[in-house]
């Protein structure tokens, strides 16, 4: 599935010849494609009995659901659901009319009328009723009892052995709070202490925050406290969703850990052993040997992903999801890490009386102290509120410094999250430093700044300089919501390859002509163990100066890619089949990954991709300078308007009939 594109590009020419006719007005107008159709038609032969026009839709919209992002249909908002790609002049049934069709439907399990074969769920909720495929059913119900029982129990852990692990590895709080690193006084953020106390006395810990704010540091000092608990070797598994997150995760952990023993980090799939196409070989019968797994990145995961993970892990092994929950979520189904953090706010999450007696003590112990709601109005560096301390007591921390984005932009990330679209305009129309709002129509600033950047890749790349063409490749980048068209990837690379040009580039950039030259960026897009590269790795073409030149043959060019802190990794072009040019890149591409300066081009109000998750994680990719290219408007609409997936993990359920 790819959430890219909008249900109306994707099936525009994807007709069902002879389609059912209460389903044939949506598949004309794109709105379901011919696949939706199929699994609707092919269910209702299977179980041979007579589906109700109402149901025929609820599932088709379900089927539709899924493929968006949600893990059911919720009923109560169908109406909401289907106000932007219904075709006009259909009768949709409201959310009663729905579910009394579905509890008589011989498709849904609980139904007055179950049939042979039953391959979806009702299920009452907080929210309403929710209507699943059953596999997703299953698998948030896993997710569910596994977050329960965690959270019901606690590791055995002896208070004092705890303070002193922790203070060992996060420092113990002083009045002033500082302490001495390489690079000069470094304040000690007491929230990275606090998640330490929080991960030593838990078995499962989401640490969340935004770029920047320490997650990685912490978690290396967690892991530093685990092994300072334990009386054994501990076995710690690192993943992340994708190789080059993996990778990223790897060389952060390492570089936190100098004097520790390197730790690898693989994907997901990697850990659990799941080739495409076949479950998992570790499982809840087969598991993980770890005793703590770290998976980073976490808002990338798919429910599928989490509940395989959540099944595969040792009841008694620690785990710590990491990640930004405000960033874009996973291209398949669920939003399991906002899920995570909402679950709690929504009451949902089992939070004791002992559980915030022990964050409480924890919020003491590091330093910290609980916000009465009295007196000014608190610091969140030396303060926890009432509703943070129900999220550590479930075991959520939010970590909030940042110590890499300028002031000026994260004040801007946190006004989106805010979703007040009038303090975000007002910021960016004041002037807020490192902040520019481009108008579509006169890119004149962008196309300084981003024709500044190819020319000093092409000078260090030319000269055979990889450091410094290096360091030149993370300097900008132009980051769009679409890959096609004039505002996508695409129509961008164009522009930008002229302007690098003066205007005289003649052909398009293509995966085989970007590796002819060098100072082009590229982009890897599969995992690759030959060449050692993973999808989403940059690197950058520069001339091979340690091979001597043919007289008059064509210049020697190598690929550079960064590994570690300063490592060199060089790959032979010929060697790369999958990349594309990386002057440009999609925002969801650029997950996980920062840049001196971006480049933001909004869609035009009106695309399904103008959200305000997408926002918040094109900007807060800029470390230094971010140009918006968009209007006013455009930047509110983003603002207004959520990623909507439906989801059964932040309410209480039950299915139908019990
Ligand atoms: N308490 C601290 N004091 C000083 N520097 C810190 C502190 N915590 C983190 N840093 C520094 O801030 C930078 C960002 O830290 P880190 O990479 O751990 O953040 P992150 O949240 O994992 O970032 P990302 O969003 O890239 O995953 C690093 O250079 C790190 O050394």
């Amino acid at each position: 599935m790819t959430a890219e594109l909008t249900g109306q590009d994707r099936f525009a020419d994807d007709l069902v010849l002879g389609a059912d006719p209460v389903l044939e007005p949506w598949n004309r107008a794109g709105s379901l494609s011919a696949a939706d159709l199929h699994i609707v038609d092919r269910l209702g032969r299977l179980t041979g009995e007579r589906i109700d026009d109402d149901a025929k839709l609820g599932v088709a919209l379900a089927v539709r659901a899924v493929r968006q992002g949600s893990t059911c249909l919720a009923l109560n908002d169908v109406a909401e659901f289907v106000a932007q790609f219904a075709p006009d002049g259909v009768r949709v049934p409201s959310a009663r009319a729905l579910l009394d069709s579905l509890a008589r439907c011989p498709l849904v399990t609980g139904s007055s009328n179950g049939g042979k074969l039953r391959p979806l769920v009702l299920a009452e909720s907080d929210d309403g009723p929710l209507l699943y495929l059953h596999k997703y059913f299953r698998q948030e119900d896993i997710i569910r009892s596994v977050l329960d029982d965690r959270a019901s129990r606690a590791p055995d852990v002896d208070p004092d052995a705890v303070r002193e692990a922790v203070y060992h590895a996060f420092g113990e709080p002083r009045p002033d709070d500082t302490e001495e690193s390489g690079d000069g006084p470094t304040r000690v953020d007491a929230r990275q202490r606090l998640a330490g106390f929080v991960a030593a006395g838990r078995w499962i810990t989401v640490l969340a925050g935004g770029p920047g704010t320490g997650k990685t540091f912490t978690v290396a000092r967690i892991l530093a406290t685990l092994e300072h608990l334990s009386d054994h070797r501990l076995r710690i598994g690192l993943c992340a969703p994708t190789g080059r997150a993996a990778a990223q995760l790897q060389s952060s952990v390492a570089s936190y850990r100098t004097d520790a023993t390197p730790i690898r980090a693989v994907t997901v799939h990697s850990l659990l052993s799941w080739r495409p196409g076949a479950n998992p070989r570790y499982n809840r019968t087969n598991t993980l040997p770890h005793d703590v797994v770290v998976v980073d990145e976490t808002s990338m995961l798919s429910m599928t992903a989490m509940s395989y993970v959540l099944d595969a892990i040792r009841p008694d092994a620690r785990i710590i999801f990491v990640g930004d929950p405000h960033q874009l979520e996973s291209v398949d189904a669920g939003a399991v890490l906002a899920d995570l953090v909402d679950r709690v706010d929504a009451g949902e999450a089992t939070t004791t009386a002992a559980a915030r007696a022990r964050a409480s003590e924890a919020v003491a112990l590091a330093g910290m102290r609980v916000f009465d709601g009295t007196g000014e109005s608190p610091d969140p560096d030396s303060v926890v509120d009432d509703a943070d301390l129900s999220r550590i007591s479930a075991g959520v921390i939010t970590l909030r410094r940042g110590h890499r984005n300028s002031p000026g932009i994260a004040e801007l990330a946190a006004a989106v999250n805010d979703g007040d679209a009038d303090r975000v305009a007002g910021l960016v129309v004041s002037g807020l430093p490192g902040v520019t709002l481009v108008d579509p129509t006169r890119v004149d600033p962008v196309q300084e700044a981003v024709t500044g950047w190819g020319r000093d890749l092409l000078a260090a790349a030319d000269e055979g300089d990889e450091a410094g063409a290096l360091a030149a490749l993370n300097r900008h980048r132009v980051l769009c919501a679409h890959r096609e068209g004039r505002w996508g990837v695409q129509g961008w690379t164009e522009q930008i390859t002229d302007w690098i040009a003066g205007g005289h580039a003649h052909l398009p950039l293509t995966s085989t002509t970007v590796m002819t030259r060098p100072g082009r960026p590229i982009l890897v897009t599969v995992n690759d163990k030959e060449t050692d590269t993973s999808n989403g790795d940059c690197g950058v073409v520069i001339r091979d100066v340690r091979t001597t030149a043919d007289p008059g043959g064509p210049v020697p060019l190598t690929v550079a890619f960064t590994r570690g802190e300063s490592g060199v990794h060089r790959v032979h072009p010929a060697r790369l089949s999958d990349v594309v040019p990386a002057y440009a890149m999609t925002i969801h591409r650029s997950q996980g990954s920062q840049y001196e300066a971006v480049t933001v081009v909004l869609p035009p109000v009106g695309s399904e991709l103008l959200t305000r998750e997408l926002l918040y994680t094109a900007i807060t990719r800029a470390q230094k300078e971010v140009w918006i290219v968009g209007t006013l408007d455009v930047l509110k609409a983003a603002v207004d308007r959520r990623v909507a997936r439906a989801s059964g993990l932040r309410s209480r359920i039950r299915p139908l009939g019990t």
